[in-house]
Formats: C-alpha cells, sequence, structure tokens
C-alpha cells in the first residue's frame, strides 16, 4: 500500500506550488520544516459494544503543513468524519495519537449549526467570549469577522432572515472567531445550491488566503476538508487525500500544484478530477466486492 509520510513543503516556492499562498512563514530553504498543525500518528478508530470490533479507520497517519489546505476524499461511510471528529478532540482514538497546535481545533459542518435566537453578530460573539476575548473587544471583532466573509451589515440579522450560503458565511466567521490553527470542515457546502457553493468556494479559498497573507501578525490556518466531492476537493486542495472504504485507511494521495484562484470548469481541474475520480471507482468496485 501506498503509505502516505508527512512531506512538508520546504522551500518558498514549493509552498506555492503546494497550494497554499507563499509568506513570511514560508520557511527558507536551509531552514528546517515546521511541524505539523495537525498530525495523526497510527491512528485507528473502532465502534461497536462490547468488544469495538467495528474497524472503522486503521492505522491513519497524516500530517497538515502550517498553512496548508488539504482535502480528504473517499466514498460515503469510509470514516471521513470520524477522521474528522477524532482531529477535533471530540472523540478519542482506539490507537495511535493526534495533535493540533494551538488551541483546540475548529470545525464547521454542513449544518451551520448556528444558535436560532442569536443574531448572526451574537453568534459570533459567543465564540469570541468563549475564547476570552474581553467584552469591550467582541463587537468590533465581530464585525471585522462578518466583513471578512463579505457580510458587512448582518450584525443585527437572525438565522431565519439569512440564505442557506448567508448562514454558511455566518457559520465560517465563527469558525474563525476561535483563532484556531486548524480549521476542520465536514462537507460545509454539500447542502447549498451550485451556484452558491461556487461562490463560497471562491471566499473561502480567498479567506484562507488573506489569514496567511505574507505581513500579517495572524497565525497560519490550516484546513481539513472533508468532501466526496472530487472536483470540490480539486479545486479547493493544495493536497488531496483518499481513504479506501471500510476500514479506511489512506489509498493514495496527489500534490494540486494549481495556482488559485481555480474555476471548477478549469481544464487542469477536470483532467486532475478524471484521474482522482478513477482511483475513487476502484475503491468504491473493490469494497462493493469485499
Ligand atoms: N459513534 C458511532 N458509533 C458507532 N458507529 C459509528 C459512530 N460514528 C460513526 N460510526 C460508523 O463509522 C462508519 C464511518 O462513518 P463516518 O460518518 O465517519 O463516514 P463518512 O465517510 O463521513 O460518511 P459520509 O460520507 O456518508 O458522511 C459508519 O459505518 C458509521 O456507521
Amino acid at each position: 500500500m501506498n503509505r502516505p509520510v508527512y512531506d512538508p513543503p520546504r522551500t518558498a516556492e514549493s509552498i506555492a506550488t503546494a497550494g497554499r499562498p507563499p509568506g513570511p512563514r514560508a520557511a527558507p530553504a536551509h531552514a528546517p520544516a515546521a511541524p505539523p498543525a495537525l498530525e495523526l500518528r497510527g491512528v485507528s478508530k473502532s465502534f461497536g459494544r462490547p468488544r469495538g470490533d467495528q474497524l472503522v479507520l486503521d492505522d491513519i497517519s497524516l500530517a497538515v503543513a502550517p498553512g496548508e489546505f488539504v482535502c480528504l476524499l473517499g466514498a460515503s461511510g469510509c470514516g471521513k468524519s470520524t477522521l474528522l471528529a477524532l482531529a477535533a478532540g471530540i472523540d478519542e482514538p482506539s490507537a495511535g495519537e493526534v495533535s493540533a497546535v494551538g488551541p483546540r481545533p475548529a470545525l464547521m459542518f454542513q449544518e451551520h449549526a448556528l444558535f436560532p435566537w442569536l443574531t448572526a453578530g451574537k453568534n459570533i460573539e459567543l465564540a469570541l467570549r468563549l475564547r476570552g476575548v474581553p467584552r469591550r473587544e467582541r463587537r468590533l471583532e465581530a464585525e471585522r469577522l462578518l466583513g471578512l466573509v463579505r457580510l458587512s451589515g448582518a450584525y443585527g440579522k437572525r438565522v431565519h432572515e439569512l440564505s442557506g450560503g448567508m448562514r454558511q458565511r455566518v457559520a465560517l466567521a465563527r469558525a474563525l472567531a476561535q483563532a484556531s490553527q486548524v480549521l476542520l470542515m465536514d462537507e460545509p457546502f454539500a447542502a447549498l445550491d451550485a451556484i452558491t457553493r461556487d461562490l463560497l468556494h471562491e471566499e473561502l479559498i480567498r479567506v484562507w488566503q488573506e489569514w496567511n497573507q505574507p505581513g500579517t501578525d495572524a497565525r497560519s490556518l490550516s484546513v481539513l476538508f472533508v468532501t466526496h466531492n472530487v472536483r470540490e476537493a480539486v479545486r479547493l486542495g493544495g493536497r488531496v487525500v483518499l481513504l479506501t472504504s471500510r476500514p479506511g485507511r489512506i489509498a493514495r494521495e496527489w500534490r494540486i500544484d494549481l495556482t488559485y484562484p481555480r474555476r471548477l470548469e478549469d481544464e487542469a481541474v477536470a483532467e486532475k478530477s478524471k484521474e482522482i475520480t478513477e482511483e475513487l471507482r476502484k475503491e468504491i468496485s473493490r469494497h462493493a466486492r469485499s
């Protein structure tokens, strides 16, 4: 099996082509590689009582470099959400270790999970409060984050007044309010219509690039994005990691050396997607035969 090893980008140039913006955090060629922002080492997870005999994830080793954008791809039920839950520290692995730099990773789901009785702004302020941001700074910071996701003016709007796409923007702003260095995203745009999803892909890449911008004080932001949509993975990721089905193991990974912004209909995106789809199909049919 093609076991992945941690292969961090080594130079500013290779970082740029690996799908992350170059910047002051890009290590010079002679410097040692930065430790991963998120790392899973030999992680396995079983469910089932009393013996835990349903092996869902088997010996996963995956490292996400600071500022890297990694997409995790696999058939339905292969353990993608389970892997995110372990990365988030919501659940414990049955074997192996998980580590992440900085505060606990932020999570964003398909469902926005905003509190409907609070306004957009107050939802974000709640995350700021939990982070210990003083009351007098919260409003300004919530408005700054709403501006970042292009929702200036939505501070006082309640959740039911927002469209699906706007809700996911607020959810993104709230995730960013946690100031985590790792953002875990579980099919965050799967419930949106194609045009809104396309727009939010653009916005997410813009926000991630701005966050990792050279010259800003902010710490790097790494993203681990779960999807079963190959094109979405190729459009967004600097690296795409494919999981096998039952149990989930890392089957293969690809570096996506395409510059941003990318479009779903780009020929290069289509080509890479075709190659990855073939591998995904093989995985699905292998699983169907077993
Ligand atoms: N808490 C749990 N208890 C028992 N089984 C679980 C639990 N969580 C997940 N599973 C099982 O683990 C397997 C993987 O589920 P998971 O949701 O991680 O897959 P997935 O790849 O994210 O699927 P999808 O793409 O459909 O969302 C499934 O068989 C599921 O039933």
